[in-house]
């Protein structure tokens, strides 16, 4: 399987000037990949992977991001981030300036939002729009006509808690985060929606971001106040050669703004709460970051905050991470730029190990969430089938006989196999989200992927009613009609009780066998029976009536079982007060009742030794799991320190193979230099002994000289003299005469 070690890639954007921007002197000047940052003293240098000026475009920050998006669609994650101050542009990088637009800024925060008006869908311009839109159209146009399909949901963390932004806009239903050994880190019952055209896609991040909280802020108009992260995760429909299916999934996360107190300003109480909470997720993400870069030993805090235990397994864990750190020039943000360009330089130094992910098709696990997922599906889709209510027990007949054949289809399924039933999965949620674009459904836990609700996942039986009425919001249609089917098949089991009360010969009324109070025979009996098997029980002479005993048994949880002890009841209470010759059966029944109590106290103390156990087991479970997060934390230590050591052996090596050469180097020509002067040197000394030789010459012509001058006697020197006289005057009067 495809592996790669990698950087996490990081960015640096820097928004224009604005008018928000009081003071309009820059503090950052750019060079290509360096960045400079100068206050009145300082001047702080840096190198990034990418440094987009003020004049980047939407594109060109797209297209640094591109080769990431389009890994997604071959199977491997990506995670792609935002970071900032706030007002320096993440939304406008993540989200787009088209997208502001369409999406007007609010002046006012929104506590109960009343829905914004749906301005009419404009074309996306691809020029102004922001990463999340541009990957979205992207991926679906090289996804095009390949088998897979892609689910999205959207959430935003506010106040240090998670609300599905799809489904719940008045953030009444804070979800959980849950972990699981095949499913990862999720979100329990977040809406997830199968989407088949970008546009829909598209159309589902717009409703999303309408729900995300904003706020006025002093450097913003429109300030998020909230993490968002838009999800796509992507999953193969025909598995490949080694019968495997392709799944990736896609984080795109625009983090609220760090802000910093206002002193000058007044800031209402909710104002700080957000402030405090967003700025405390983002130093938990700088220390998550900063120990994942090896600067700090030890624990990785993920459970220190929401967001950074969301982004768990998505953050520079198997997924290609880019990290676009947004700025604004100005120098009165200088602090701030300074501290972004700070977490930036370690999210630099974090190391990332990206593999392709694949799922074997015929795993037991995937085949086994298919199977519960199309049954959730089903029983949802027949409750809301038009007219499907009346007969709903039909419908949970035909949905236990669809869960018999499910069952019968056990682990051995060939690949064809399950990958039809992904195609049916598919077809089934489709069905359900268009039927609640029609409006024929409010329950929000509509769209929750059967694995990721808890209800669910516990269980892969088939709801009974009981089940699919708590499936149901209360107060909604759906819930009004369940609740009379309930009262209806209640009365019926009443009905068919005393049916069968009185075909055995007892009376209806106090339930005792005739003759007793009400019926002196069983012919006036047979006669009062009558109306009663078809329409209603005759009514009792004395004390009770029907429509008494039916509000007794509605007030007492209007089951069948509650409907035959109450019936047992009332008839003990009158023969025992009227009937003394009864009083010999109530005690052998009040035995029986006894017998029947103490078993049922029994079963109690099992059930609360199962239900002990359970637990036991539960928190056994959840303790192995703690284990082995805390194993797979200390093995991405490891790794990351051994990356660490490599890194260090690696430059250390590379250092001393420099090292090496100017040593090198040094030698041959230490080696040259020598040689030059042992070269000179010789030329010294044969210019030396040369002039030895000539002085050794001249002592030998001198001495010879010499003794021929002692040999010399004076008349002969007189001569010689003359004649070089001579000689000379000769020679001057040639010359005298040639003048
Ligand atoms: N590169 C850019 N080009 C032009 N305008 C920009 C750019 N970046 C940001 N802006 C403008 O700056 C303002 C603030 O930007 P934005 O809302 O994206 O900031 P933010 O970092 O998301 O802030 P917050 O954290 O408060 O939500 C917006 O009006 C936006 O249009």
């Amino acid at each position: 399987m495809e592996e790669n070690s990698e950087h996490l890639k990081v960015a640096i954007r820097v928004r224009p000037m604005l008018d928000i921007d009081k003071v309009q002197d820059s503090a950052v000047f750019l060079n290509d990949n360096t960045i400079q940052v100068s206050d009145s003293t300082h001047m702080t240098t840096s190198t990034y992977d990418r440094i987009f000026s003020s004049a980047s475009s939407q594109q060109e920050v797209f297209e640094y991001a591109q080769s990431s998006v389009e890994g997604v669609a071959r199977g491997f994650n990506c995670t792609i981030l935002a970071y900032g101050q706030t007002g320096s542009g993440k939304t406008y990088t993540m989200f787009g300036a088209e997208w502001e637009s369409n999406n007007p800024a609010p002046q006012i925060y929104y506590q109960n939002r009343i829905p914004r008006p749906v301005k009419k869908a404009q074309p996306l311009n691809r020029l102004k729009i922001g990463i999340i839109p541009t990957s979205i159209l992207h991926l679906f146009e090289i996804t095009k006509e390949k088998p897979l399909t892609i689910y999205c949901s959207f959430l935003q963390i506010y106040n240090e808690k998670i609300y599905d932004l799809l489904q719940n806009p008045n953030r009444d239903k804070p979800l959980p985060i849950r972990e699981e050994r095949d499913s990862g880190i999720f979100v329990e019952n977040l809406a997830e929606y199968v989407v088949e055209k970008a546009e829909d896609c598209i159309f589902l991040l717009k409703q999303g971001d309408r729900n995300r909280v904003v706020r006025q802020t002093r450097f913003n108009h429109h300030s998020s106040r909230s993490h968002t992260i838009f999800q796509i995760l992507i999953e193969g429909d025909k598995a490949n050669k080694r019968g495997a299916l392709k799944r990736a999934k896609m984080n795109l996360c625009d983090l609220a703004g760090s802000e910093k107190f206002d002193k000058e300003g007044i800031m209402v109480k909710d104002h700080i709460q957000e402030m405090n909470n967003i700025n405390k997720s983002l130093t938990t993400l700088g220390k998550v970051i900063s120990a994942l870069s090896g600067n700090t030993a030890g624990h990785i805090p993920y459970r220190e905050s929401k967001l950074t235990r969301l982004l768990q397994d998505s953050l520079a864990v198997n997924t290609r991470t880019i990290l676009i750190a947004t700025i604004s020039p100005a120098s009165v943000y200088i602090e701030e730029t300074l501290n972004t360009l700070k977490f930036a330089d370690r999210a630099k130094q974090v190391m990332v190990i990206v593999k392709k992910n694949e799922i074997s098709a015929t795993n037991d696990q995937l085949v086994a969430k298919l199977q519960r997922e199309i049954q959730h599906l089903k029983s949802l889709l027949s409750l809301n089938k038009k007219g499907g209510l009346q007969d709903i027990s039909q419908q949970l007949l035909a949905l236990k006989e669809e869960n018999e054949r499910l069952k019968k289809i056990t682990k051995n399924l060939t690949i064809e196999e399950v990958e039809i039933l992904k195609q049916e999965n598919k077809k089934l949620r489709l069905e359900l989200q268009s039927i609640k674009e029609k409006g024929e459904n409010t329950d929000e836990s509509f769209f929750v992927t059967e694995a990721r609700s808890s209800s669910s996942v516990k269980s892969a039986k088939i709801p009974d009613a009981r089940e699919v009425l708590s499936l149901i919001d209360p107060g909604s249609n759906i819930h009004s009609t369940l609740e009379m089917w309930k009262k209806k098949e209640m009365e019926e089991a009443v009905q068919s009780l005393k049916v069968k009360i009185t075909t055995e010969g007892r009376c209806p009324v106090c339930t005792l066998k005739i003759p007793c109070k009400h019926y002196s025979s069983s012919k006036e009996l047979s006669r009062a029976i009558t109306p009663v098997r078809n329409v209603s029980l005759p009514p009792c002479p004395k004390r009770i009536n029907n429509e008494n005993l039916i509000k007794d048994l509605e007030t007492h949880n209007n089951s069948f079982e509650n409907a035959k002890k109450i019936t047992f009841r009332t008839r003990v209470k009158n023969s025992y007060n009227e009937e003394p010759a009864a009083l010999a059966e109530f005690r052998e029944e009040e035995k029986r009742r006894q017998k029947l109590r103490e078993t049922e106290s029994k079963l109690v103390k099992l059930s609360k030794i199962e239900a002990y156990r359970e637990e036991k087991i539960r928190k056994e479970m959840q303790k192995l799991e703690e284990d082995k997060q805390k194993e797979e934390e200390d093995i991405i230590r490891e790794q990351i320190k051994e990356m660490n050591r490599r890194k260090y052996l690696e430059s250390q090596k590379k250092k001393l193979e420099e090292f090496q050469k100017i040593k090198d180097q040094e030698m041959r020509e230490l080696r040259q230099k020598m040689k030059k002067e042992q070269e000179e040197l010789k030329k010294k000394e044969m210019k030396k002994q040369k002039v030895l030789d000539d002085q050794k010459k001249k002592i030998a012509e001198y001495q010879s000289n010499k003794k021929i001058l002692e040999e010399v006697t004076m008349d002969q020197i007189e001569e010689l003299t003359k004649e070089v006289l001579l000689k000379q005057k000769s020679s001057v009067r040639s010359s005298t005469e040639l003048i």
